[in-house]
């Protein structure tokens, strides 16, 4: 590289081809390489070189290269300069680059372009010197070198000057001040042109100026008019006495402005209008004093800092943030009851309770309009349309809708956002929803609150407490935003497939509507107002060219879905209009082919089929054809051929479910076996089943496979629950335990008609249960007729559509007597014509607790002694043996024992 006539750059370079930032000596200009040319000279050049002299190169201006490699050379600009690869770093994302850090050297001219490809080299001639870098300060131009001498000290006064009224805590300000006195004097009209806010045209101005001479006129010109900018700017300041000084007028060291688009001709600086910009969008939103405070602090650090540093984008992010939330733009609401009605109807069919108490609460929002009120929740299975009713109260009031997902959430700061101090921090979920919708008063529905999770960054419902409470929510605090917004404008409907699952505080502040599954009946008007014409709209076809009749929609229902809401409907009636719309397009297209017959042309065999007539009709047939074999085809009587099956009914947050149980029994030791992935209290509940029938097998003529009237003994007993893959727990299967182990220990076949819940107890209660209206639905969708249910659950059957109440059967029970009555052909033996024996009532009176760690529970008989005894012959004694000991017996409590040993229950703590 040294040659007698000083430090030389290699006279053939590589050329790296810039179309943003223009690289001067003795700078360093960070460049995006992602042209194919750029590409191959950092891999083939850079990345495989492992000399000093492979990583120069040279930098030179020129039009945008083309990404696709066959096109042509861009235009080169006359002057480059040669600079060192100091840094190189790749990345795949969004697409493959790489970005190159260089350190300017000298400039050069081209002489002669030696190849194009894979990258430009080309024979170039060095025009400045090297050795300017090397010599001390004081060797280089001084006053006494002429003209040039005394430009060089103008142009070291104005830098100084420039320096004075700068701020000199910021760091490049500091950098430039040591750059000046430690720098040569004729390398500084560079390196200042590339430290002071310069664009790029007037970069390549000083590019251009070869001559020592030139160079420092032009970048004096430049330094001068930095100046005089500078003393305007503080004129207009001291005016305004509030705003302090705008120090920095600097780009940031040196870098090149990465994303900024450059072309050789126009370029124009913006970053200044830019920061002005944003403050006069930080005066006009209207913003609360509060955030207005914040927002103006936060911009006087914005302009104190240099680009170049991290917190200024994040400072920069914020602000804009900032301005674009709305903070006082609101729509308007337009709200006509009656209109609302026609609209709630003219969406959804059915869910008559819950469009009624939609309207009384968009009634109360007419008469009062600063409503606090109620945050609605409607909570049912998937598919019923809770969404899509959100949606419409949306449309109803005029206003904007958002929809929040909260499934799966388990971060708080989904929530609330992340403090600023965390890198890739960013607001929550519901400040960001404000900022997409634009207004402070929008619809926000936050979907599936039945799915927060919790996780070690804090709970999500916690934070959800705020924002649904209208007391606190009009001062809602981000954290990223760190200053409150008022969201009592917003208004909040939550939608949940199951309460069970919703923290209990949050569940208090809401008002929740139950949306139950739909009747078959409901179904088929929803398919036919809805649905049909939606998917025919969605496929692009029309009534004319498609047409499901109701039995063929009924067909869908009944035996290609089984779920509460409506939702795998609408996708099988999309799998039917998917498969006319390929009949009807090759319709159109034999059609055309027939046309083209007429007129002469050649058509292929196979397009002289015949068109389809329209419109295409679905029956029975075309239905297996599209959608395959029925999936529900399965009888329910179908499986009631053997003893011991019975069918109970089971509540799941899809909705209700139809649940066999079936038992058999074999040669053993009295065992029980339990399977279909059962929950403890539905095990326990097998358990009290069981006990409960060998403590009556007497009375109701129960035995073991050889005739013996313990119907364990020598046998076990194996009771499943069939879909074993799905988990099952809760204690409403007892009666059909029950039911199903009498009919196995009696040999008779259950009823295949009948479905039932309920609870038992050891005595033979049957005690009442949650998801009536789910169930009975289920059962009704499953042809049964017949469904026995707790006594005190006669009420939940008010809520049902009336032609489910007329079409069904309904056998209230209080006692598992009544039950097996219900459930076999002309009663159960034992049970027929027996009086009801009344119930023993008892209450705990003490429990004691011997030496020798036995305890007792006592209880005490409202029928007095001689009832107790009159039960202590009787076989439903046998049952307090079992009463739970461990929960009811307190030791504090255990003092003496209150009543005779014949009167108490004993079980081993
Ligand atoms: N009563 C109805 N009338 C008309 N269309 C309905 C009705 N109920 C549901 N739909 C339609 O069913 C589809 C599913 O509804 P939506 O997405 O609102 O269900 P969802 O209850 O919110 O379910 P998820 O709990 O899974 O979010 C929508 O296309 C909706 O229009």
């Amino acid at each position: 590289m040294t040659s007698g006539s000083g430090i030389q750059i290699p006279s053939r370079l590589p050329l790296l081809l810039t179309h943003e930032g223009v690289l001067l000596p003795g700078s360093s200009v960070r460049f995006s390489v992602d042209s194919p040319r750029n590409m191959q000279l950092v891999s083939q050049r850079l990345l495989r070189g492992t000399s000093l002299k492979s990583t120069i190169i040279g930098v030179i201006p020129s039009t945008r290269d083309p990404q696709n490699d066959t096109d042509d050379l861009p235009t080169l600009h006359k002057i480059g300069t040669a600079g060192i690869a100091v840094q190189v770093v790749g990345s795949n994302w969004p697409k493959p680059h790489y970005t190159l850090l260089i350190t300017g050297l000298c400039r050069f001219s081209v002489s002669r372009l030696l190849k194009e490809r894979p990258f430009v080299l080309a024979e170039v001639e060095q025009l400045d010197k090297l050795e300017q870098y090397t010599t001390p300060a004081t060797e280089g131009v001084g006053p006494d070198d002429g003209e040039l001498g005394e430009l060089s000290e103008k142009f070291y006064q104005a830098a100084v000057q420039l320096l004075g009224m700068l701020d000199m805590s910021v760091p490049v300000v500091a950098k430039f001040r040591r750059l000046l006195d430690s720098l040569p004097r004729e390398t500084l009209p560079d390196v200042v042109a590339a430290m002071i806010r310069t664009s790029n045209k007037e970069k390549l101005q000083v590019l251009d100026a070869v001559t020592l001479e030139e160079r420092f006129k032009t970048a004096l010109s430049m330094l001068t008019k930095q100046i005089e900018g500078l003393h305007l700017l503080q004129k207009t300041r001291k005016k305004s006495p509030d705003n302090e000084k705008r120090l920095v007028p600097l780009r940031k060291s040196g870098r090149a402005f990465p994303g900024r688009q450059f072309n050789l001709d126009e370029d124009d600086d913006e970053d200044g209008d830019d920061v002005t910009a944003l403050e006069k969008k930080v005066y006009s939103v209207n913003m609360p004093e509060a955030a207005l405070r914040v927002c103006l602090k936060e911009l006087k650090r914005l302009k104190k800092m240099p680009q170049s540093m991290p917190e200024y984008a994040l400072t920069r992010n914020y602000l804009d943030l900032m301005v674009e939330l709305p903070w006082s733009k609101s729509t308007k609401d337009c709200l006509d009851i009656r209109a609302a009605r026609t609209l709630l109807d003219n969406d959804h069919y059915a869910m008559d309770k819950l469009k009624r108490r939609v309207l009384e609460y968009l009634a109360v929002r007419q008469l009062k309009t600063s409503l606090k009120g109620p945050i609605l929740c409607f909570v049912g299975p998937p598919g019923v349309g809770k969404t899509s009713v959100g949606r419409s109260i949306a449309r109803t009031l005029g206003r904007e809708f958002h929809r929040i997902a909260l499934g799966g959430i388990c971060d708080q700061s989904d929530i609330r956002g992340h403090r600023r101090t965390y890198v890739g921090s960013m607001p929550g979920r519901i400040i960001n929803g404000l900022k997409t919708v634009g207004v402070n008063n929008p619809v926000f529905l936050l979907d599936e609150v039945d799915k927060l999770g919790k996780s070690l960054q804090g709970d999500p419902a916690a934070a959800l407490l705020e924002v649904l409470d209208p007391e606190q929510n009009h001062s809602f605090t981000d954290h990223y935003l760190n200053v409150s917004f008022d969201l009592s404008q917003v208004l909040f409907i939550a939608t949940a497939n199951t309460k069970a699952t919703i923290p209990p505080a949050l569940l208090d502040r809401m008002e929740v509507l139950e949306v139950p599954g739909y009747t078959q009946e409901e179904k088929l008007e929803i398919s036919h107002r809805h649905l049909i014409p939606n998917q025919l709209e969605q496929h692009g076809l029309t009534p004319q060219q498609l047409h499901l009749p109701q039995e063929s929609t009924q067909e869908i229902i009944s035996r290609y879905t089984r779920e509460a809401g409506v939702r795998s409907l609408e996708r099988k009636i999309g799998a039917v209009c998917r498969a006319v719309a390929v009949k009807v397009a090759e319709g159109q297209r034999l059609a055309k082919a027939e046309a083209s017959i007429r007129e002469g042309a050649a058509v292929e065999q196979e397009d002289k089929a015949v068109p389809p007539e329209l419109p295409i009709v679905i029956d029975h047939v075309a239905l297996k054809d599209i959608l395959g074999p029925p999936l529900f085809d399965m009888e329910v009587s179908e499986r009631f051929t053997l003893p011991g099956v019975a069918l109970g009914l089971a509540w799941t947050p899809l909705g209700g479910e139809i649940m066999f149980v079936e038992a058999s029994r074999m040669e053993g030791e009295g065992q029980l076996t339990l399977t279909g992935q059962l929950g403890d209290v539905m095990k326990e509940s097998a358990h009290l089943a069981i006990s409960w029938l060998r403590a009556n097998a007497k009375t109701y003529q129960l035995t073991n496979m050889v005739g013996n009237p313990d119907p364990l003994e020598g046998t076990d007993i194996h009771l499943h629950f069939p879909a074993g893959a799905v988990t099952k727990d809760g204690p409403s299967a007892g009666v059909t335990i029950v039911t199903c182990l009498a009919s196995l220990f009696s040999s008779r076949l259950v009823r295949s008609d009948v479905a039932m819940t309920g609870e038992i107890t050891l005595r033979g209660l049957v005690l009442p249960v949650g998801g009536i209206k789910d169930k009975v639905l289920a059962a009704y969708r499953a042809g049964v007729k017949c469904v026995v249910l707790p006594k005190r659950n006669e009420k939940d059957l008010e809520e049902l559509p009336a032609n489910v109440r007329e079409e069904l059967d309904f056998v209230t029970v209080e006692t598992l007597d009544q039950v097996l009555n219900a459930a076999f052909d002309g009663g159960f033996t034992g049970t027929h014509g027996r009086t009801h024996t009344p119930q023993l009532n008892s209450k705990l009176v003490t429990a004691v607790r011997l030496p020798d760690g036995l305890s007792f529970v006592v209880y005490e008989f409202w029928d007095g002694e001689e009832e107790w005894k009159r039960h202590l012959q009787s076989p439903p004694n046998k049952a307090f043996q079992h009463v739970k000991v461990d929960t009811l017996c307190q030791p504090e409590a255990v003092s003496s024992v209150a009543v005779p040993a014949a009167w108490c229950s004993v079980k081993r703590a």
